[in-house]
């Protein structure tokens, strides 16, 4: 089995990382967002407005409690550990990769990503992003069995770090 699970903040590149790793490891890859807005048929945005964050994170578990059998490469939301049901899902599988950096590079990419609209960067202040960014970091170091800081590292040096965490951890 191949299966990874990549957690970390918003912008910390889970998805853009897991298209890369899971075509490395030849598993499929699955993006829980993705996999969210084609089940309920809306975008994130729009369901947050409608429907809430907490209507989103119900439905966020429901979905991550089919998707984590799954023997592919899947890149959550991060705010995936909110949730104590989840967290219990993640503890239960042996590969959870927390993909990790500086919260001013992290910042930076989620301000330039302009094609995906996250609802909470949108409505909350740098600095009470930046109070969610240290709250969240003791959930997902404990949800983690491999943490990879991706601050220094190239695209290919991230995927190359997994891989060979990976292998130790599971040997
Ligand atoms: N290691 C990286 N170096 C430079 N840019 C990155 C890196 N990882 C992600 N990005 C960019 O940051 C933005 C957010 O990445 P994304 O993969 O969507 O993060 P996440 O899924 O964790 O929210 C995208 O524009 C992506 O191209
Ligand atoms: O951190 C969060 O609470 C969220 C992160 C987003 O995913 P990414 O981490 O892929 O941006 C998305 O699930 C939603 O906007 C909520
Ligand atoms: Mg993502």
């Amino acid at each position: 089995m191949k299966s990874i699970v990549l957690i970390g903040f918003m912008g910390s590149g889970k998805t853009t990382v897991g298209q890369r790793l899971a075509s490395e490891l030849k598993v499929p890859f699955i993006d829980c967002d993705d996999f969210f807005v084609s089940k309920e048929k809306m975008s994130i945005a729009d369901f947050f407005d409608r429907y809430g964050e907490t209507a989103f994170r119900k439905k966020e578990s429901e979905h991550l409690a089919d998707l984590l059998h799954q023997n592919a490469v899947i890149a959550t939301g991060g705010g995936i550990v909110m949730n104590e049901a989840n967290r219990q899902q993640l503890a239960a599988h042996p590969c959870v990769c927390w993909l990790t950096g500086d919260f001013e590079t992290i910042y930076q990419r989620i301000n330039s990503d302009k094609a995906n609209v996250r609802p909470l960067a949108e409505e909350k202040t740098p600095e009470e992003l930046y109070q969610l960014y240290n709250m969240r970091q003791k959930l997902y170091r404990e949800a983690a069995d491999i943490i990879v800081d991706t601050e220094a590292l190239s695209m290919s040096e991230i995927i190359e770090k997994i891989i060979t965490a990976r292998e130790r951890s599971l040997n």
